[in-house]
């Protein structure tokens, strides 16, 4: 297993979607992760994007933790591929090990369960709970609708302009890992 200079959770879907920019995207970001020494974090699942961003790390030998809820690994079966694998009770307590052991928040392509972490991480932001970089890698610019939304809380008065500043969107894994190494120097 190899050592690593920082732990990074990644958000991400629990299916491939219907672009196979995005699985090609969880791959290059599992070997950009070991390229520069990073503990890939993430949900514990084999599925989707988090299966191809996992594997990819464990096909290098990279070190990885999963996290994944009893109910879960019950219904569809944990990573048998992750050795550092942690089952916990409930949702909850795993958001906790999710978001405590980050160094910082990657969000790769997914659904709402990727939304509802970058969502509750970013209030979090906002609240002062913490102070790490949270990045949208924006691959084929699957989340603009959702900063559009973003913009439009702003432009409501929902939310100061603020927050728009608490996270960064950035077009591609290079770029992203680039980025991620000049906020974790
Ligand atoms: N099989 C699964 N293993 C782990 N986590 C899973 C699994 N299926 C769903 N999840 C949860 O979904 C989010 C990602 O949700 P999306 O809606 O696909 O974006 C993941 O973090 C788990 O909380």
């Amino acid at each position: 297993m190899s050592t690593y200079t920082h732990s990074v959770t990644v958000f991400c879907g629990s299916h491939l979607g219907n672009n196979p920019a995005y699985e090609q995207a969880g791959k290059d970001l599992g070997v950009g992760l070991i390229q520069n020494n990073y503990r890939l974090i993430f949900g514990g699942g084999n599925v989707g994007i988090m299966g191809a961003v996992s594997n990819s790390v464990i096909d290098l030998n990279g070190a990885v933790k999963g996290i994944i809820p009893k109910f879960l690994q019950k219904k569809e079966g944990e990573h048998s591929r992750v050795k550092d694998l942690i089952i916990t009770q409930d949702m909850h307590s795993r958001k906790e090990i999710l978001y405590n052991e980050a160094d910082a928040f990657l969000c790769l392509p997914g659904g709402i369960g990727t939304f509802d972490e970058f969502f509750e991480i970013l209030t979090w932001k906002q609240l002062h709970l913490h102070n790490k970089p949270i990045i949208i890698i924006n691959i084929e610019n699957w989340a603009e609708p959702v900063c559009h939304q973003l913009r439009a809380i702003v432009d409501q008065g929902f939310a100061d302009a603020g927050i728009l500043s608490l996270f960064e969107v950035i077009k591609d894994v290079p770029t992203t890992l680039e980025r991620l190494n000049e906020l974790l120097s």
